[in-house]
């Protein structure tokens, strides 16, 4: 058994929850990393797939271009070829190498790009067998070629790498497969055309097998300009979602913590009432309320206990306090009951569940386990200190009469007061400031 607690008191809230606003600041920061993070992405994904277009529609007008030599220049050039107007060994690059025309032409739109202020693009062809030296591929992309090869499904390899130092998108695209109709150039240079063996001689570029890759062409196309706008349209969108979740986040941490402030005063003012519902509000004891509330419980868990020790009730009451008040005024006679109320409390503490209370009035009364040699001494206790305090401006002595009884098991709360309060009065008969113990 332990001393009475008032129920229904509101548990006391310290202060302001800020875990809900730590944990909003992470999601909104997680959000924005990951938005960021996607949106960036997404933005270059977009330019590095434009300027595969660029590269797309360049490829196909230089598959235009091929196409009509192929169609209309090169017939005409073997008929003449076949009427006896040229000779069977003449070769002119600049109308019957592909590899020529599509460099040459490349090197016509590069120009252009530079004189129309646009960024540079870079391109190389490279052959395993090259004709022309400086076409001859290295180590590494003679493995590529052969990778090409290997993998006749790639049609391209993508891959970032640099322009002068700045971010370039480097397409690589396989030629296509050698045909018979190649070999008339790249067979035997015997058969081959005597000019073409005069500009290149017979050393490179023959013996070529049929249905092999040859080589490939690669372009590096700029993007860091393209980047540089896309950055510029990212960053700007990243602001103003950075800015929109600071502003979340304000908001409703000024709303979250004038909710938490409202509910941190509503508590306060929940236990200041229910504090004072329970307590005596000049002593600071548990009042009569308190104790209707509290004694039963303890009397059925005591009922209820082995417990050897007595409940006790012992009521007190200052004598003659009404001459107090006569005398030297209600201020005086509150400062003789606070003293009192001190003095009970300081008293109780020594005693096993022991609680004090102040029914009204002068009347007090201490609920306790105990003896009755112990509740004699209590008294004894009492009346010694209040022999030793002094109220200003007050000379008459603080004297207590108190009358106390034991509880009989199964009795009820009512009945076990009265008879405290019975030898109170007995007490009061017997001349005052003595106990009666019934
Ligand atoms: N100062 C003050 N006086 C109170 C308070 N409550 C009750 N009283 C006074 O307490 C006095 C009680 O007087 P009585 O019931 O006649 O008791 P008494 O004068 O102590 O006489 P006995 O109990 O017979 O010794 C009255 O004068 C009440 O006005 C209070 O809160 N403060």
């Amino acid at each position: 058994m332990k001393s009475a607690n008032i129920p229904n008191m509101p548990p006391k809230i310290e202060s302001i929850n800020k875990k809900p606003l730590y944990l909003l600041a992470l999601i909104l920061l997680t959000t924005y990393l990951l938005v960021s993070f996607v949106l960036y992405d997404k933005i270059r994904q977009s330019t590095i797939e434009n300027k595969l277009n660029d590269l797309s529609h360049h490829l196909l007008y230089q598959k235009a271009l091929r196409s009509y030599i192929s169609n209309n220049v090169k017939p005409v050039i073997y008929d003449y070829m076949h009427q006896g107007l040229l000779s069977s060994d003449y070769f002119e690059k600049r109308v019957l190498s592909s590899a020529y025309i599509s460099e040459q032409v490349f090197r016509i739109y590069q120009n252009l790009l530079i004189e129309n202020q646009l960024p540079e693009w870079q391109y190389r062809i490279a052959a395993s067998n090259a004709m022309n030296p400086k076409n001859q591929a290295s180590q590494t992309e003679l493995e590529l070629i052969e990778r090409f090869n290997q993998e006749p499904n790639l049609k391209q390899i993508q891959n970032i790498d640099s322009i002068n130092g700045k971010e370039a998108l480097h397409v690589i695209l396989p030629l296509a497969k050698t045909q018979s109709s190649c070999l008339y150039c790249h067979g035997d240079p015997k058969q081959a055309p005597q000019d073409l063996i005069e500009q290149y001689g017979s050393e490179r570029g023959f013996f070529e097998p049929v249905g092999k890759i040859r080589g490939f062409i690669s372009y590096k196309i700029d993007l860091d300009n393209a980047l540089k706008t896309s950055k510029q349209a990212f960053l700007t969108v990243n602001t103003i979602i950075l800015l929109t979740s600071i502003l979340i986040f304000v908001l409703v941490s000024l709303i979250y913590n004038s909710e938490q402030k409202r509910k941190l005063l509503n508590n306060k003012l929940q236990r200041e009432t229910h504090y004072i519902a329970h307590h005596d509000f000049l002593t600071g004891l548990k009042n009569r309320h308190s104790l209707n509330l509290t004694l039963p419980q303890k009397l059925i868990e005591y009922q209820e206990s082995d417990n050897k020790k007595a409940i006790w009730a012992i009521m007190i009451d200052i004598d003659h306090f009404k001459k107090i008040n006569d005398s030297y005024g209600h201020d005086i006679g509150d400062r003789a009951l606070q003293e009192l109320g001190k003095i009970l409390k300081r008293v109780a503490k020594f005693y096993i569940n022991a609680d004090v209370y102040r029914l009204g009035g002068e009347e007090f009364l201490i609920v306790l386990e105990g003896t009755e040699d112990s509740i004699k001494q209590l008294y004894h206790r009492i009346q010694e200190l209040l022999d030793k305090i002094t109220i200003d401006q007050c000379e008459q002595d603080i004297k207590v009469s108190a009358g106390a009884t034991a509880y009989r098991r199964q009795e009820q709360q009512y009945d076990f007061l009265k008879r405290a309060d019975n030898a109170l009065y007995s007490a009061k008969q017997q001349g005052r400031n003595c106990m009666v113990i019934d």
